[in-house]
């Protein structure tokens, strides 16, 4: 479904990506585990069409210098010079890390407005199965999403993706500042999405031990190169990653309340 080649990011003479090769087959869900500046928002941005937006904006701004080179293919398409917006409408969804939620609206408006892309109709066909795949949401539907606790904000965020309908869903650092608790309730939403709507998944995270388990294929993140991929099983039992990888559990020490 997601074929990325030789992928390469600049800010100025920065590499930020270099030479990725990755790929993501239908219905799989996929980790790149790296550590901070590693380059996942990187992936991710470029993968959703935000890296091509910032190079055409600095460029008229006369800013810093974006490159970019290589392929990106979804579905057998070169997307490389699709705006982000073309992309939502084809399927490619980004959750940003920091879950940037409405703080003042409530949740069933956040999920609302996360929907302008859509018909209202759509829209509404969207509630209904986010709800029944996140009932704790449709419990919390008339509060205000800046009183809602760090994993349940997460959960907003994710669900505020899936209203724009994925065929690709990308999860920018999920986990980040969450409770181990709650990085588990975050993780069984995303086997749930994987069982229950057969959305393809493209986490980057930093915390590799609540992520692996769950994961069909992996790849480690180092200076903007991919130096391991293998499946779940096979990143877990890498003394190298597990040394490198597995003391990151909630170690910012956010106790999943904001
Ligand atoms: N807009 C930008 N301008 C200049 N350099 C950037 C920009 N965005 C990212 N970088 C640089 O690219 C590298 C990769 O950053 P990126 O944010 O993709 O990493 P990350 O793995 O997501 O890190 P983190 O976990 O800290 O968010 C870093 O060295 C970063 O400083």
């Amino acid at each position: 479904m997601l074929e990325i080649e030789n992928l390469m990011v600049f800010f100025e003479n920065a590499l930020a990506l270099n030479g990725l090769n990755l790929t993501v087959q239908q219905g799989e869900v996929v980790a790149v585990i790296g550590s901070n500046s590693a380059g996942k928002t990187t992936l991710l941005n470029a993968v959703a069409g935000l890296v091509n937006d910032m190079r055409i904006n600095s460029q008229r701004r006369g800013g810093k210098r974006i490159s970019t080179y290589g392929h990106i293919y979804f579905k057998g398409e070169d997307i490389i010079d699709w705006t982000p917006r073309q992309r939502v409408l084809n399927g490619i969804v980004l959750s940003r890390e920091r879950h940037p939620i409405f703080q003042e609206s409530s949740v069933l408006e956040n999920l609302k407005i996360a929907g302008y892309l859509r018909k209202r109709s759509e829209i509404s066909n969207s509630l209904a199965y986010i709800f029944r795949l996140f009932p704790a949401l449709k419990a919390l539907k008339r509060r205000v999403a800046g009183f809602l606790s760090g994993g349940e904000q997460q959960m907003l965020a994710i669900a505020m993706a899936l209203v724009a309908r994925p065929a690709l869903l990308l999860l920018d650092e999920p986990l980040l500042g969450l409770s181990p608790h709650m990085q588990a309730t975050v993780m069984q939403a995303v086997v749930e999405l994987k069982q229950f709507s057969g959305i393809t998944v493209l986490i980057c995270e930093q915390f590799a031990q609540p992520v692996l388990p769950i994961i069909d294929r992996g790849y480690v993140l180092e200076n903007g190169m991919l130096t391991f991929s293998g499946t779940g099983a096979e990143l877990i039992g890498n003394p190298e990653i597990h040394a490198a990888y597995f003391g990151r559990l909630a170690e910012d020490g956010v106790d999943g309340q904001n």
